[in-house]
């Protein structure tokens, strides 16, 4: 088996008397691409930010390549994770060129190797810096800043990808063709290990290796797409699979 890049050990996190997490424990191997699929409040997002410390959880333990994050600088641990959210936050007043060598700046990396880096990544989400690069984000679509946030969040060449809904607010045409987009950039980027929030269980068989279901701060299955539709494990994860079903049906009787 592959090594672990991340491990949960019995966390759990309360927001005031509210038990949002109570007991998780879970890995994930290296090069996995892990999608996080459950019910509105289930605590998916509370999960990835506990990853990358945006929240503390209140017990138990994270690791990551076996060492607790909490013995780990903040800014050494964010630079190994890549963070792409929703809300895109491209800094609307710098070029797309300016927006993706953020961090590489930061890090004082040498001109030429920002740049080349920023050709590269432009390449890799199929906006070709000739055309794109010094465009600013109002210029570009909904679709088209994503991949500049997805490219952003790799610059400084994490080892962890954290990806909280980022295609929920494009159309389902455009929704698509990202998915087939981060699903070969997961793979042309061998080695590197994704997690993929989404409320949308198409998007979350269709992307995972394993996909994780959550209900109620509870991991209800934890497998392959094949094994969960195999066997699913709970009433919740039926109900879920049972939704896609139904779609079939209604489509096919409209066919
Ligand atoms: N900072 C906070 N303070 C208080 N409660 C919070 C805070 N952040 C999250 N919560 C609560 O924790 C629960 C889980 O939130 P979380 O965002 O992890 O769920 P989620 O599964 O990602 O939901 P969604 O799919 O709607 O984004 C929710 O009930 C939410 O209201």
């Amino acid at each position: 088996m592959s090594k672990s890049v991340i491990k949960f050990k019995n966390v759990a996190k309360h927001f005031g008397s509210q038990t949002i997490i109570e007991d998780l424990s879970f890995d994930v191997a290296a090069g996995e691409f892990i999608t996080i699929l459950g019910s509105s409040g289930s605590g998916k997002t509370t999960t990835l930010k506990m990853i990358n410390r945006l929240i503390e959880p209140d017990a138990g333990t994270i690791e990551i390549n076996d060492e607790n994050i909490e013995n780990i600088d903040l800014i050494e641990l964010r630079r190994n994770i890549g963070y792409v959210v929703q809300q895109i936050g491209l800094f609307p007043h710098m070029t797309i060129e300016k927006n993706i060598a953020t961090v590489p700046e930061l890090l004082e990396w040498d001109l030429k190797d920002i740049k080349a880096r920023v050709i590269e990544l432009m390449d890799l989400v199929k906006l070709p810096y000739d055309q794109y690069g010094q465009r600013f984000p109002k210029q570009l679509s909904g679709g088209q800043q994503q991949r500049v946030g997805v490219a952003r969040a790799l610059a400084a060449n994490p080892q962890i990808m954290l990806l909280d809904e980022p295609f929920g607010a494009v159309d389902a045409i455009t929704r698509k063709e990202l998915q087939k987009q981060i699903k070969a950039i997961h793979e042309e980027l061998a080695g590197k290990t994704f997690l993929f929030v989404t409320h949308d269980i198409n998007e979350a068989f269709y992307l995972g290796n394993k996909v994780m279901i959550m209900d109620e701060g509870k991991i209800s299955q934890y497998d392959t797409p094949e094994n969960i539709v195999k066997a699913p494990k709970t009433a919740f994860v039926q109900e879920l699979l049972d939704t896609v079903y139904e779609e079939g049906a209604l489509w096919g009787a409209l066919k």
